[in-house]
């Protein structure tokens, strides 16, 4: 094995897993800085889950480099465990528990955990601390799951899909959680499908795609230079119909007008296009294209455009 360097809170080096002969994850690098929010991105089946939990401890690697806050988590050493916090995708039921009494039972684990009636309110769960765990509603017994993950106050955080299940008001004040940890210094790894999420949340993603990472690198600049093209569009008014579009910028791709006059053109530099569009407009007295819009590539169309069309996707990870 190779020595990881640096101290960051998460270095992988080469990490594989396999069960029997399924290559699960299939020589996979990451770093998380201190102190960030990294998002976890890919499709179902990627390896996300295993290779969180080969961060967590819970599952051994095939092979690899793993520190996680400067151990192997294959050690499992007890004050190591107690500076992580872990909210797995699935969690049994806590049977014959209030949700006051799950998180304290939670909190004796660690040798600095946050006051229990904190983290109820901190994940919405104040007003139902004598209810039986087993009778909460889906969304609530998710809360539960993060309560139990964070009364530790831990340094680094496991968040795999912590969202899922929770209303729309609920999904924000667990952004607000993560949001508190991210002040407080802690670090964060969240696992997620909602690229709103990942884009609100992190500075800085990872998209595994067939066991591997196929990209990684600040949210902003995902897809680098395989990012879609921005699209600037507008209406063509009377004054320029039939007159022809100017020379439009290196690069600038402009689509035939529809038949209701919408002119679309695809760019990488709109500033540059629309350098050129305006004064071509002015000159023929038009003080306003209509409709002008200029439409930047989401997280999502760089997402599905990183890891192809699922068909793809699902083929190259049954290779
Ligand atoms: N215990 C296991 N035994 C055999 N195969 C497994 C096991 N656990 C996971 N796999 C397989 O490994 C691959 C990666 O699974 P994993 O759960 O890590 O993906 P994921 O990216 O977390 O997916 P999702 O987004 O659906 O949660 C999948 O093909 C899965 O079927």
């Amino acid at each position: 094995m190779t020595t990881a360097v640096g101290d960051n809170p998460i270095t992988v080096r080469g990490l594989r897993k396999s069960y029997g002969d399924w290559h699960a994850v299939r020589g996979l690098d990451l770093d998380v800085e201190p102190g960030e929010v990294f998002a976890l991105l890919g499709p179902n089946g990627a390896g996300k889950t295993t290779t969180v939990e080969i961060l967590e401890g819970i599952r051994r690697r095939t092979d690899g480099d793993v520190r996680v806050l400067g151990c192997d988590p294959a050690e499992d050493r007890r004050e190591w465990r107690a500076r992580i916090g872990v909210v797995p995708q699935t969690t049994g039921a806590y049977t014959d528990l209030t949700v006051r009494e799950v998180v304290a039972h939670f909190a004796a684990f660690y040798p600095h955990p946050l006051p229990v009636g904190q983290v109820l309110d901190m994940v919405g769960l104040g007003k139902h601390a004598k209810k039986q765990s087993t009778d909460l509603s889906g969304g609530q017994a998710r809360r539960l799951d993060v309560a139990v993950g964070i009364v530790g106050d831990p340094d680094l955080i496991f968040l795999d899909e912590p969202t899922t299940g929770l209303d729309p008001v609920a999904r924000r004040e667990a952004w607000d959680l993560v949001r508190y940890f991210a002040d407080r210094g802690r670090t964060t790894v969240l696992t997620t499908h909602y690229l709103d999420e990942a884009e609100a949340l992190a500075r800085r993603a990872a998209v595994i795609v067939a066991g591997q990472v196929v990209q990684c690198g600040p949210i902003a600049e995902l897809g680098g230079s395989a990012r879609p093209p921005a699209t600037v569009s507008f209406r063509i008014p009377p004054e320029l119909a039939g007159r022809g579009l100017p020379p439009l910028p290196d690069g600038a791709e402009a689509e035939a007008p529809t038949a209701d006059g919408l002119q679309r053109i695809h760019t990488h530099t709109p500033t540059a296009l629309l350098s050129v569009l305006l004064p071509w407009a002015r000159e023929a007295r038009v003080g306003e294209l209509p409709e002008l819009r200029v439409h930047r590539p989401t997280l999502e169309e760089i997402y599905l455009n990183l890891i192809g069309s699922s068909a793809a996707t699902e083929a190259e990870a049954t290779r």
